[in-house]
């Protein structure tokens, strides 16, 4: 339970200061909100957002890490953000793919019946 309060606060941390994370909160909102509408499948977008989610906050804790280790200016502090940055830009591309695939159909059958 102590466990989850710090989980939580990473997560609120994560929503205050990123305005990343905050966007992909709010796109994994709307998502999921028109696949209920549409009777789409939800268990896609839920776990492309739990992906891309779960990857961004990864990300948020390394670039901390990495600012606590090397203040300065390091080759590898860059390579370290890059690649976490890689990994959350590789999630959103898959999350947006599958985005399109689950709720575009019904979308596009809603719009133009
Ligand atoms: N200590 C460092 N040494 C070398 N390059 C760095 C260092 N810190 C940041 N960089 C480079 O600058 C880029 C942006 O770094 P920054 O810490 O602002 O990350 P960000 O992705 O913009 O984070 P935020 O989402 O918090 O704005 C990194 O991806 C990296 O290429």
């Amino acid at each position: 339970m102590r466990s989850a309060g710090f989980a939580w606060a990473g997560i609120a941390h994560a929503y205050r200061t990123q305005a990343n994370f905050r966007i992909e909160v709010w796109a994994g909102v709307l998502a999921t909100t028109l696949a209920l509408l549409l009777h789409a499948p939800l268990s896609p977008i839920l776990l492309s957002c739990a992906l891309v989610l779960g990857l961004e906050l990864v990300n948020t804790a390394l670039e901390a890490v990495v600012d606590l280790a090397s203040p300065g200016l390091h080759p590898l502090a860059k390579v370290a953000k890059d690649t976490a940055a890689g990994a959350v830009l590789l999630a959103s591309l898959g999350a947006l793919l599958v985005g399109l695939a689950v709720l575009g159909p019904p979308l596009l059958r809603w719009l133009l019946p």
